[in-house]
């Protein structure tokens, strides 16, 4: 008979993660699910539910691994919160399966494997994109997300500055207060933007937020927000002038108002790129539209249930 699955609460998974082993373990899986070979891994585009009268959406993300024998889903809430809600963004929930037997092995916390996996994977976008000698990153939003990618972009990269923006400036500099490298805490999205060679959009906001007069020739954007097909962070100008990088070609085609109403082009995946079969055009200007996909999830919720088996064996 099957055990009990395991319960691993949200600060068991903040100690268990850890970014240098999970970066390299999702930079296998966005190369194995560019090369869509069902026999190593299956990964349909998430199945959304609309959560009408809260104004958000359930995600279910499941994603089968074959060979590494992971089966997982996660659960997802995200909403379009109103100008001030002090509610959350998104509320997730990874549940680790056993193939074999389809029983649940363990059922974790997903608010960390979210701020985490995404975090990581646009790291990995700015490991294959950006220019080298980048200075200076900015980072739009000051949430869960830009409080993720803050810390997996500067363990990294060695910026000289990083500039955030958030809507009012005591946000940002709660921020800036927040962390322990410095900051600068910018009034305006041109203020933080300008010159920058790294930009993270990491907002709730449904318009553009992203304006590519701003925008250096040559920077990398990488594109977090705005992940349904009617919401935007990035205007038209930016999505038309930068080539466009995507987790899932798939996803982004079905889920992102920035590509789906600009009649922008994906030109590739990031699995493309780290599979060689396309190129990284670091010299020009380039977006990573990131929506999220189960199989970072799995990917995550492997490295911890591995990780916490490991300690629960030692007991
Ligand atoms: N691509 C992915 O895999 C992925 C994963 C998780 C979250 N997300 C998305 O990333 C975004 C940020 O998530 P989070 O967990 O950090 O949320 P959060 O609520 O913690 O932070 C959101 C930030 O956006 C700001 N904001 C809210 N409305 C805005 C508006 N109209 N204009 C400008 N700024 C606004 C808030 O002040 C805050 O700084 C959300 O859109 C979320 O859906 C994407
Ligand atoms: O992949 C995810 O986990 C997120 C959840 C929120 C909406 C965008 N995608």
């Amino acid at each position: 008979m099957a055990t009990p699955p395991a319960i691993i609460w949200k600060d068991a998974v903040e100690r268990l993660l850890r970014y240098r082993e999970l970066i390299p373990r999702l930079e296998v899986a966005l190369g194995k699910f560019s090369r869509r070979d069902s026999a190593e891994l299956i990964q349909p585009v998430r199945t959304t539910v609309p959560l009408q009268k809260y104004n958000g959406f359930l995600g279910l993300m499941p994603a089968y691994m074959e060979n590494d024998g992971v089966l997982s889903t996660k659960f997802v809430c995200f909403y379009k919160r109103e100008d001030g809600s002090t509610l959350p963004a998104t509320q997730a929930t990874v549940v680790l399966l056993d193939p074999e037997y389809g029983n649940v092995k363990a059922v974790m916390d997903g608010e960390v494997i979210t701020d985490m996996r995404t975090a990581a994977v646009s790291a990995i976008s700015a490991k294959l994109l950006m220019r080298p000698g980048a200075e200076v990153l900015a980072i739009l939003g000051t949430g869960r997300q830009a409080l993720s990618h803050y810390n997996v972009f500067t363990e990294m990269f060695s910026f000289k500055e990083v500039r955030v923006w958030s809507r009012t400036k005591e946000k940002a500099e709660r921020f800036r207060d927040s962390v322990s490298g410095p900051v600068t805490a910018c009034v305006s999205v041109e203020e933080a933007v300008r010159g920058a060679d790294a930009i993270v959009t990491v907002t709730r906001c449904t318009e553009p937020v992203l304006f590519g007069q701003w925008v250096k020739a040559g920077a990398h954007v990488a594109a977090v927000g705005a992940c349904r097909p009617n919401w935007r962070e990035l205007d038209d100008v930016l999505m038309k002038e930068a080539v466009v990088y995507a987790d899932s070609r798939e996803g982004a085609m079905a889920e992102s108002g920035d590509i789906v109403l600009s009649g922008a082009e994906v030109f590739a995946e990031l699995g493309d790129v780290i599979n060689g079969t396309k190129p990284a055009h670091r010299e020009k200007t380039t977006v990573f539209k990131s929506l999220g996909m189960g199989v970072q999830d799995a990917v995550s919720a492997k490295l911890v249930f591995d990780q916490w088996k490991a300690g629960h064996s030692q007991l």
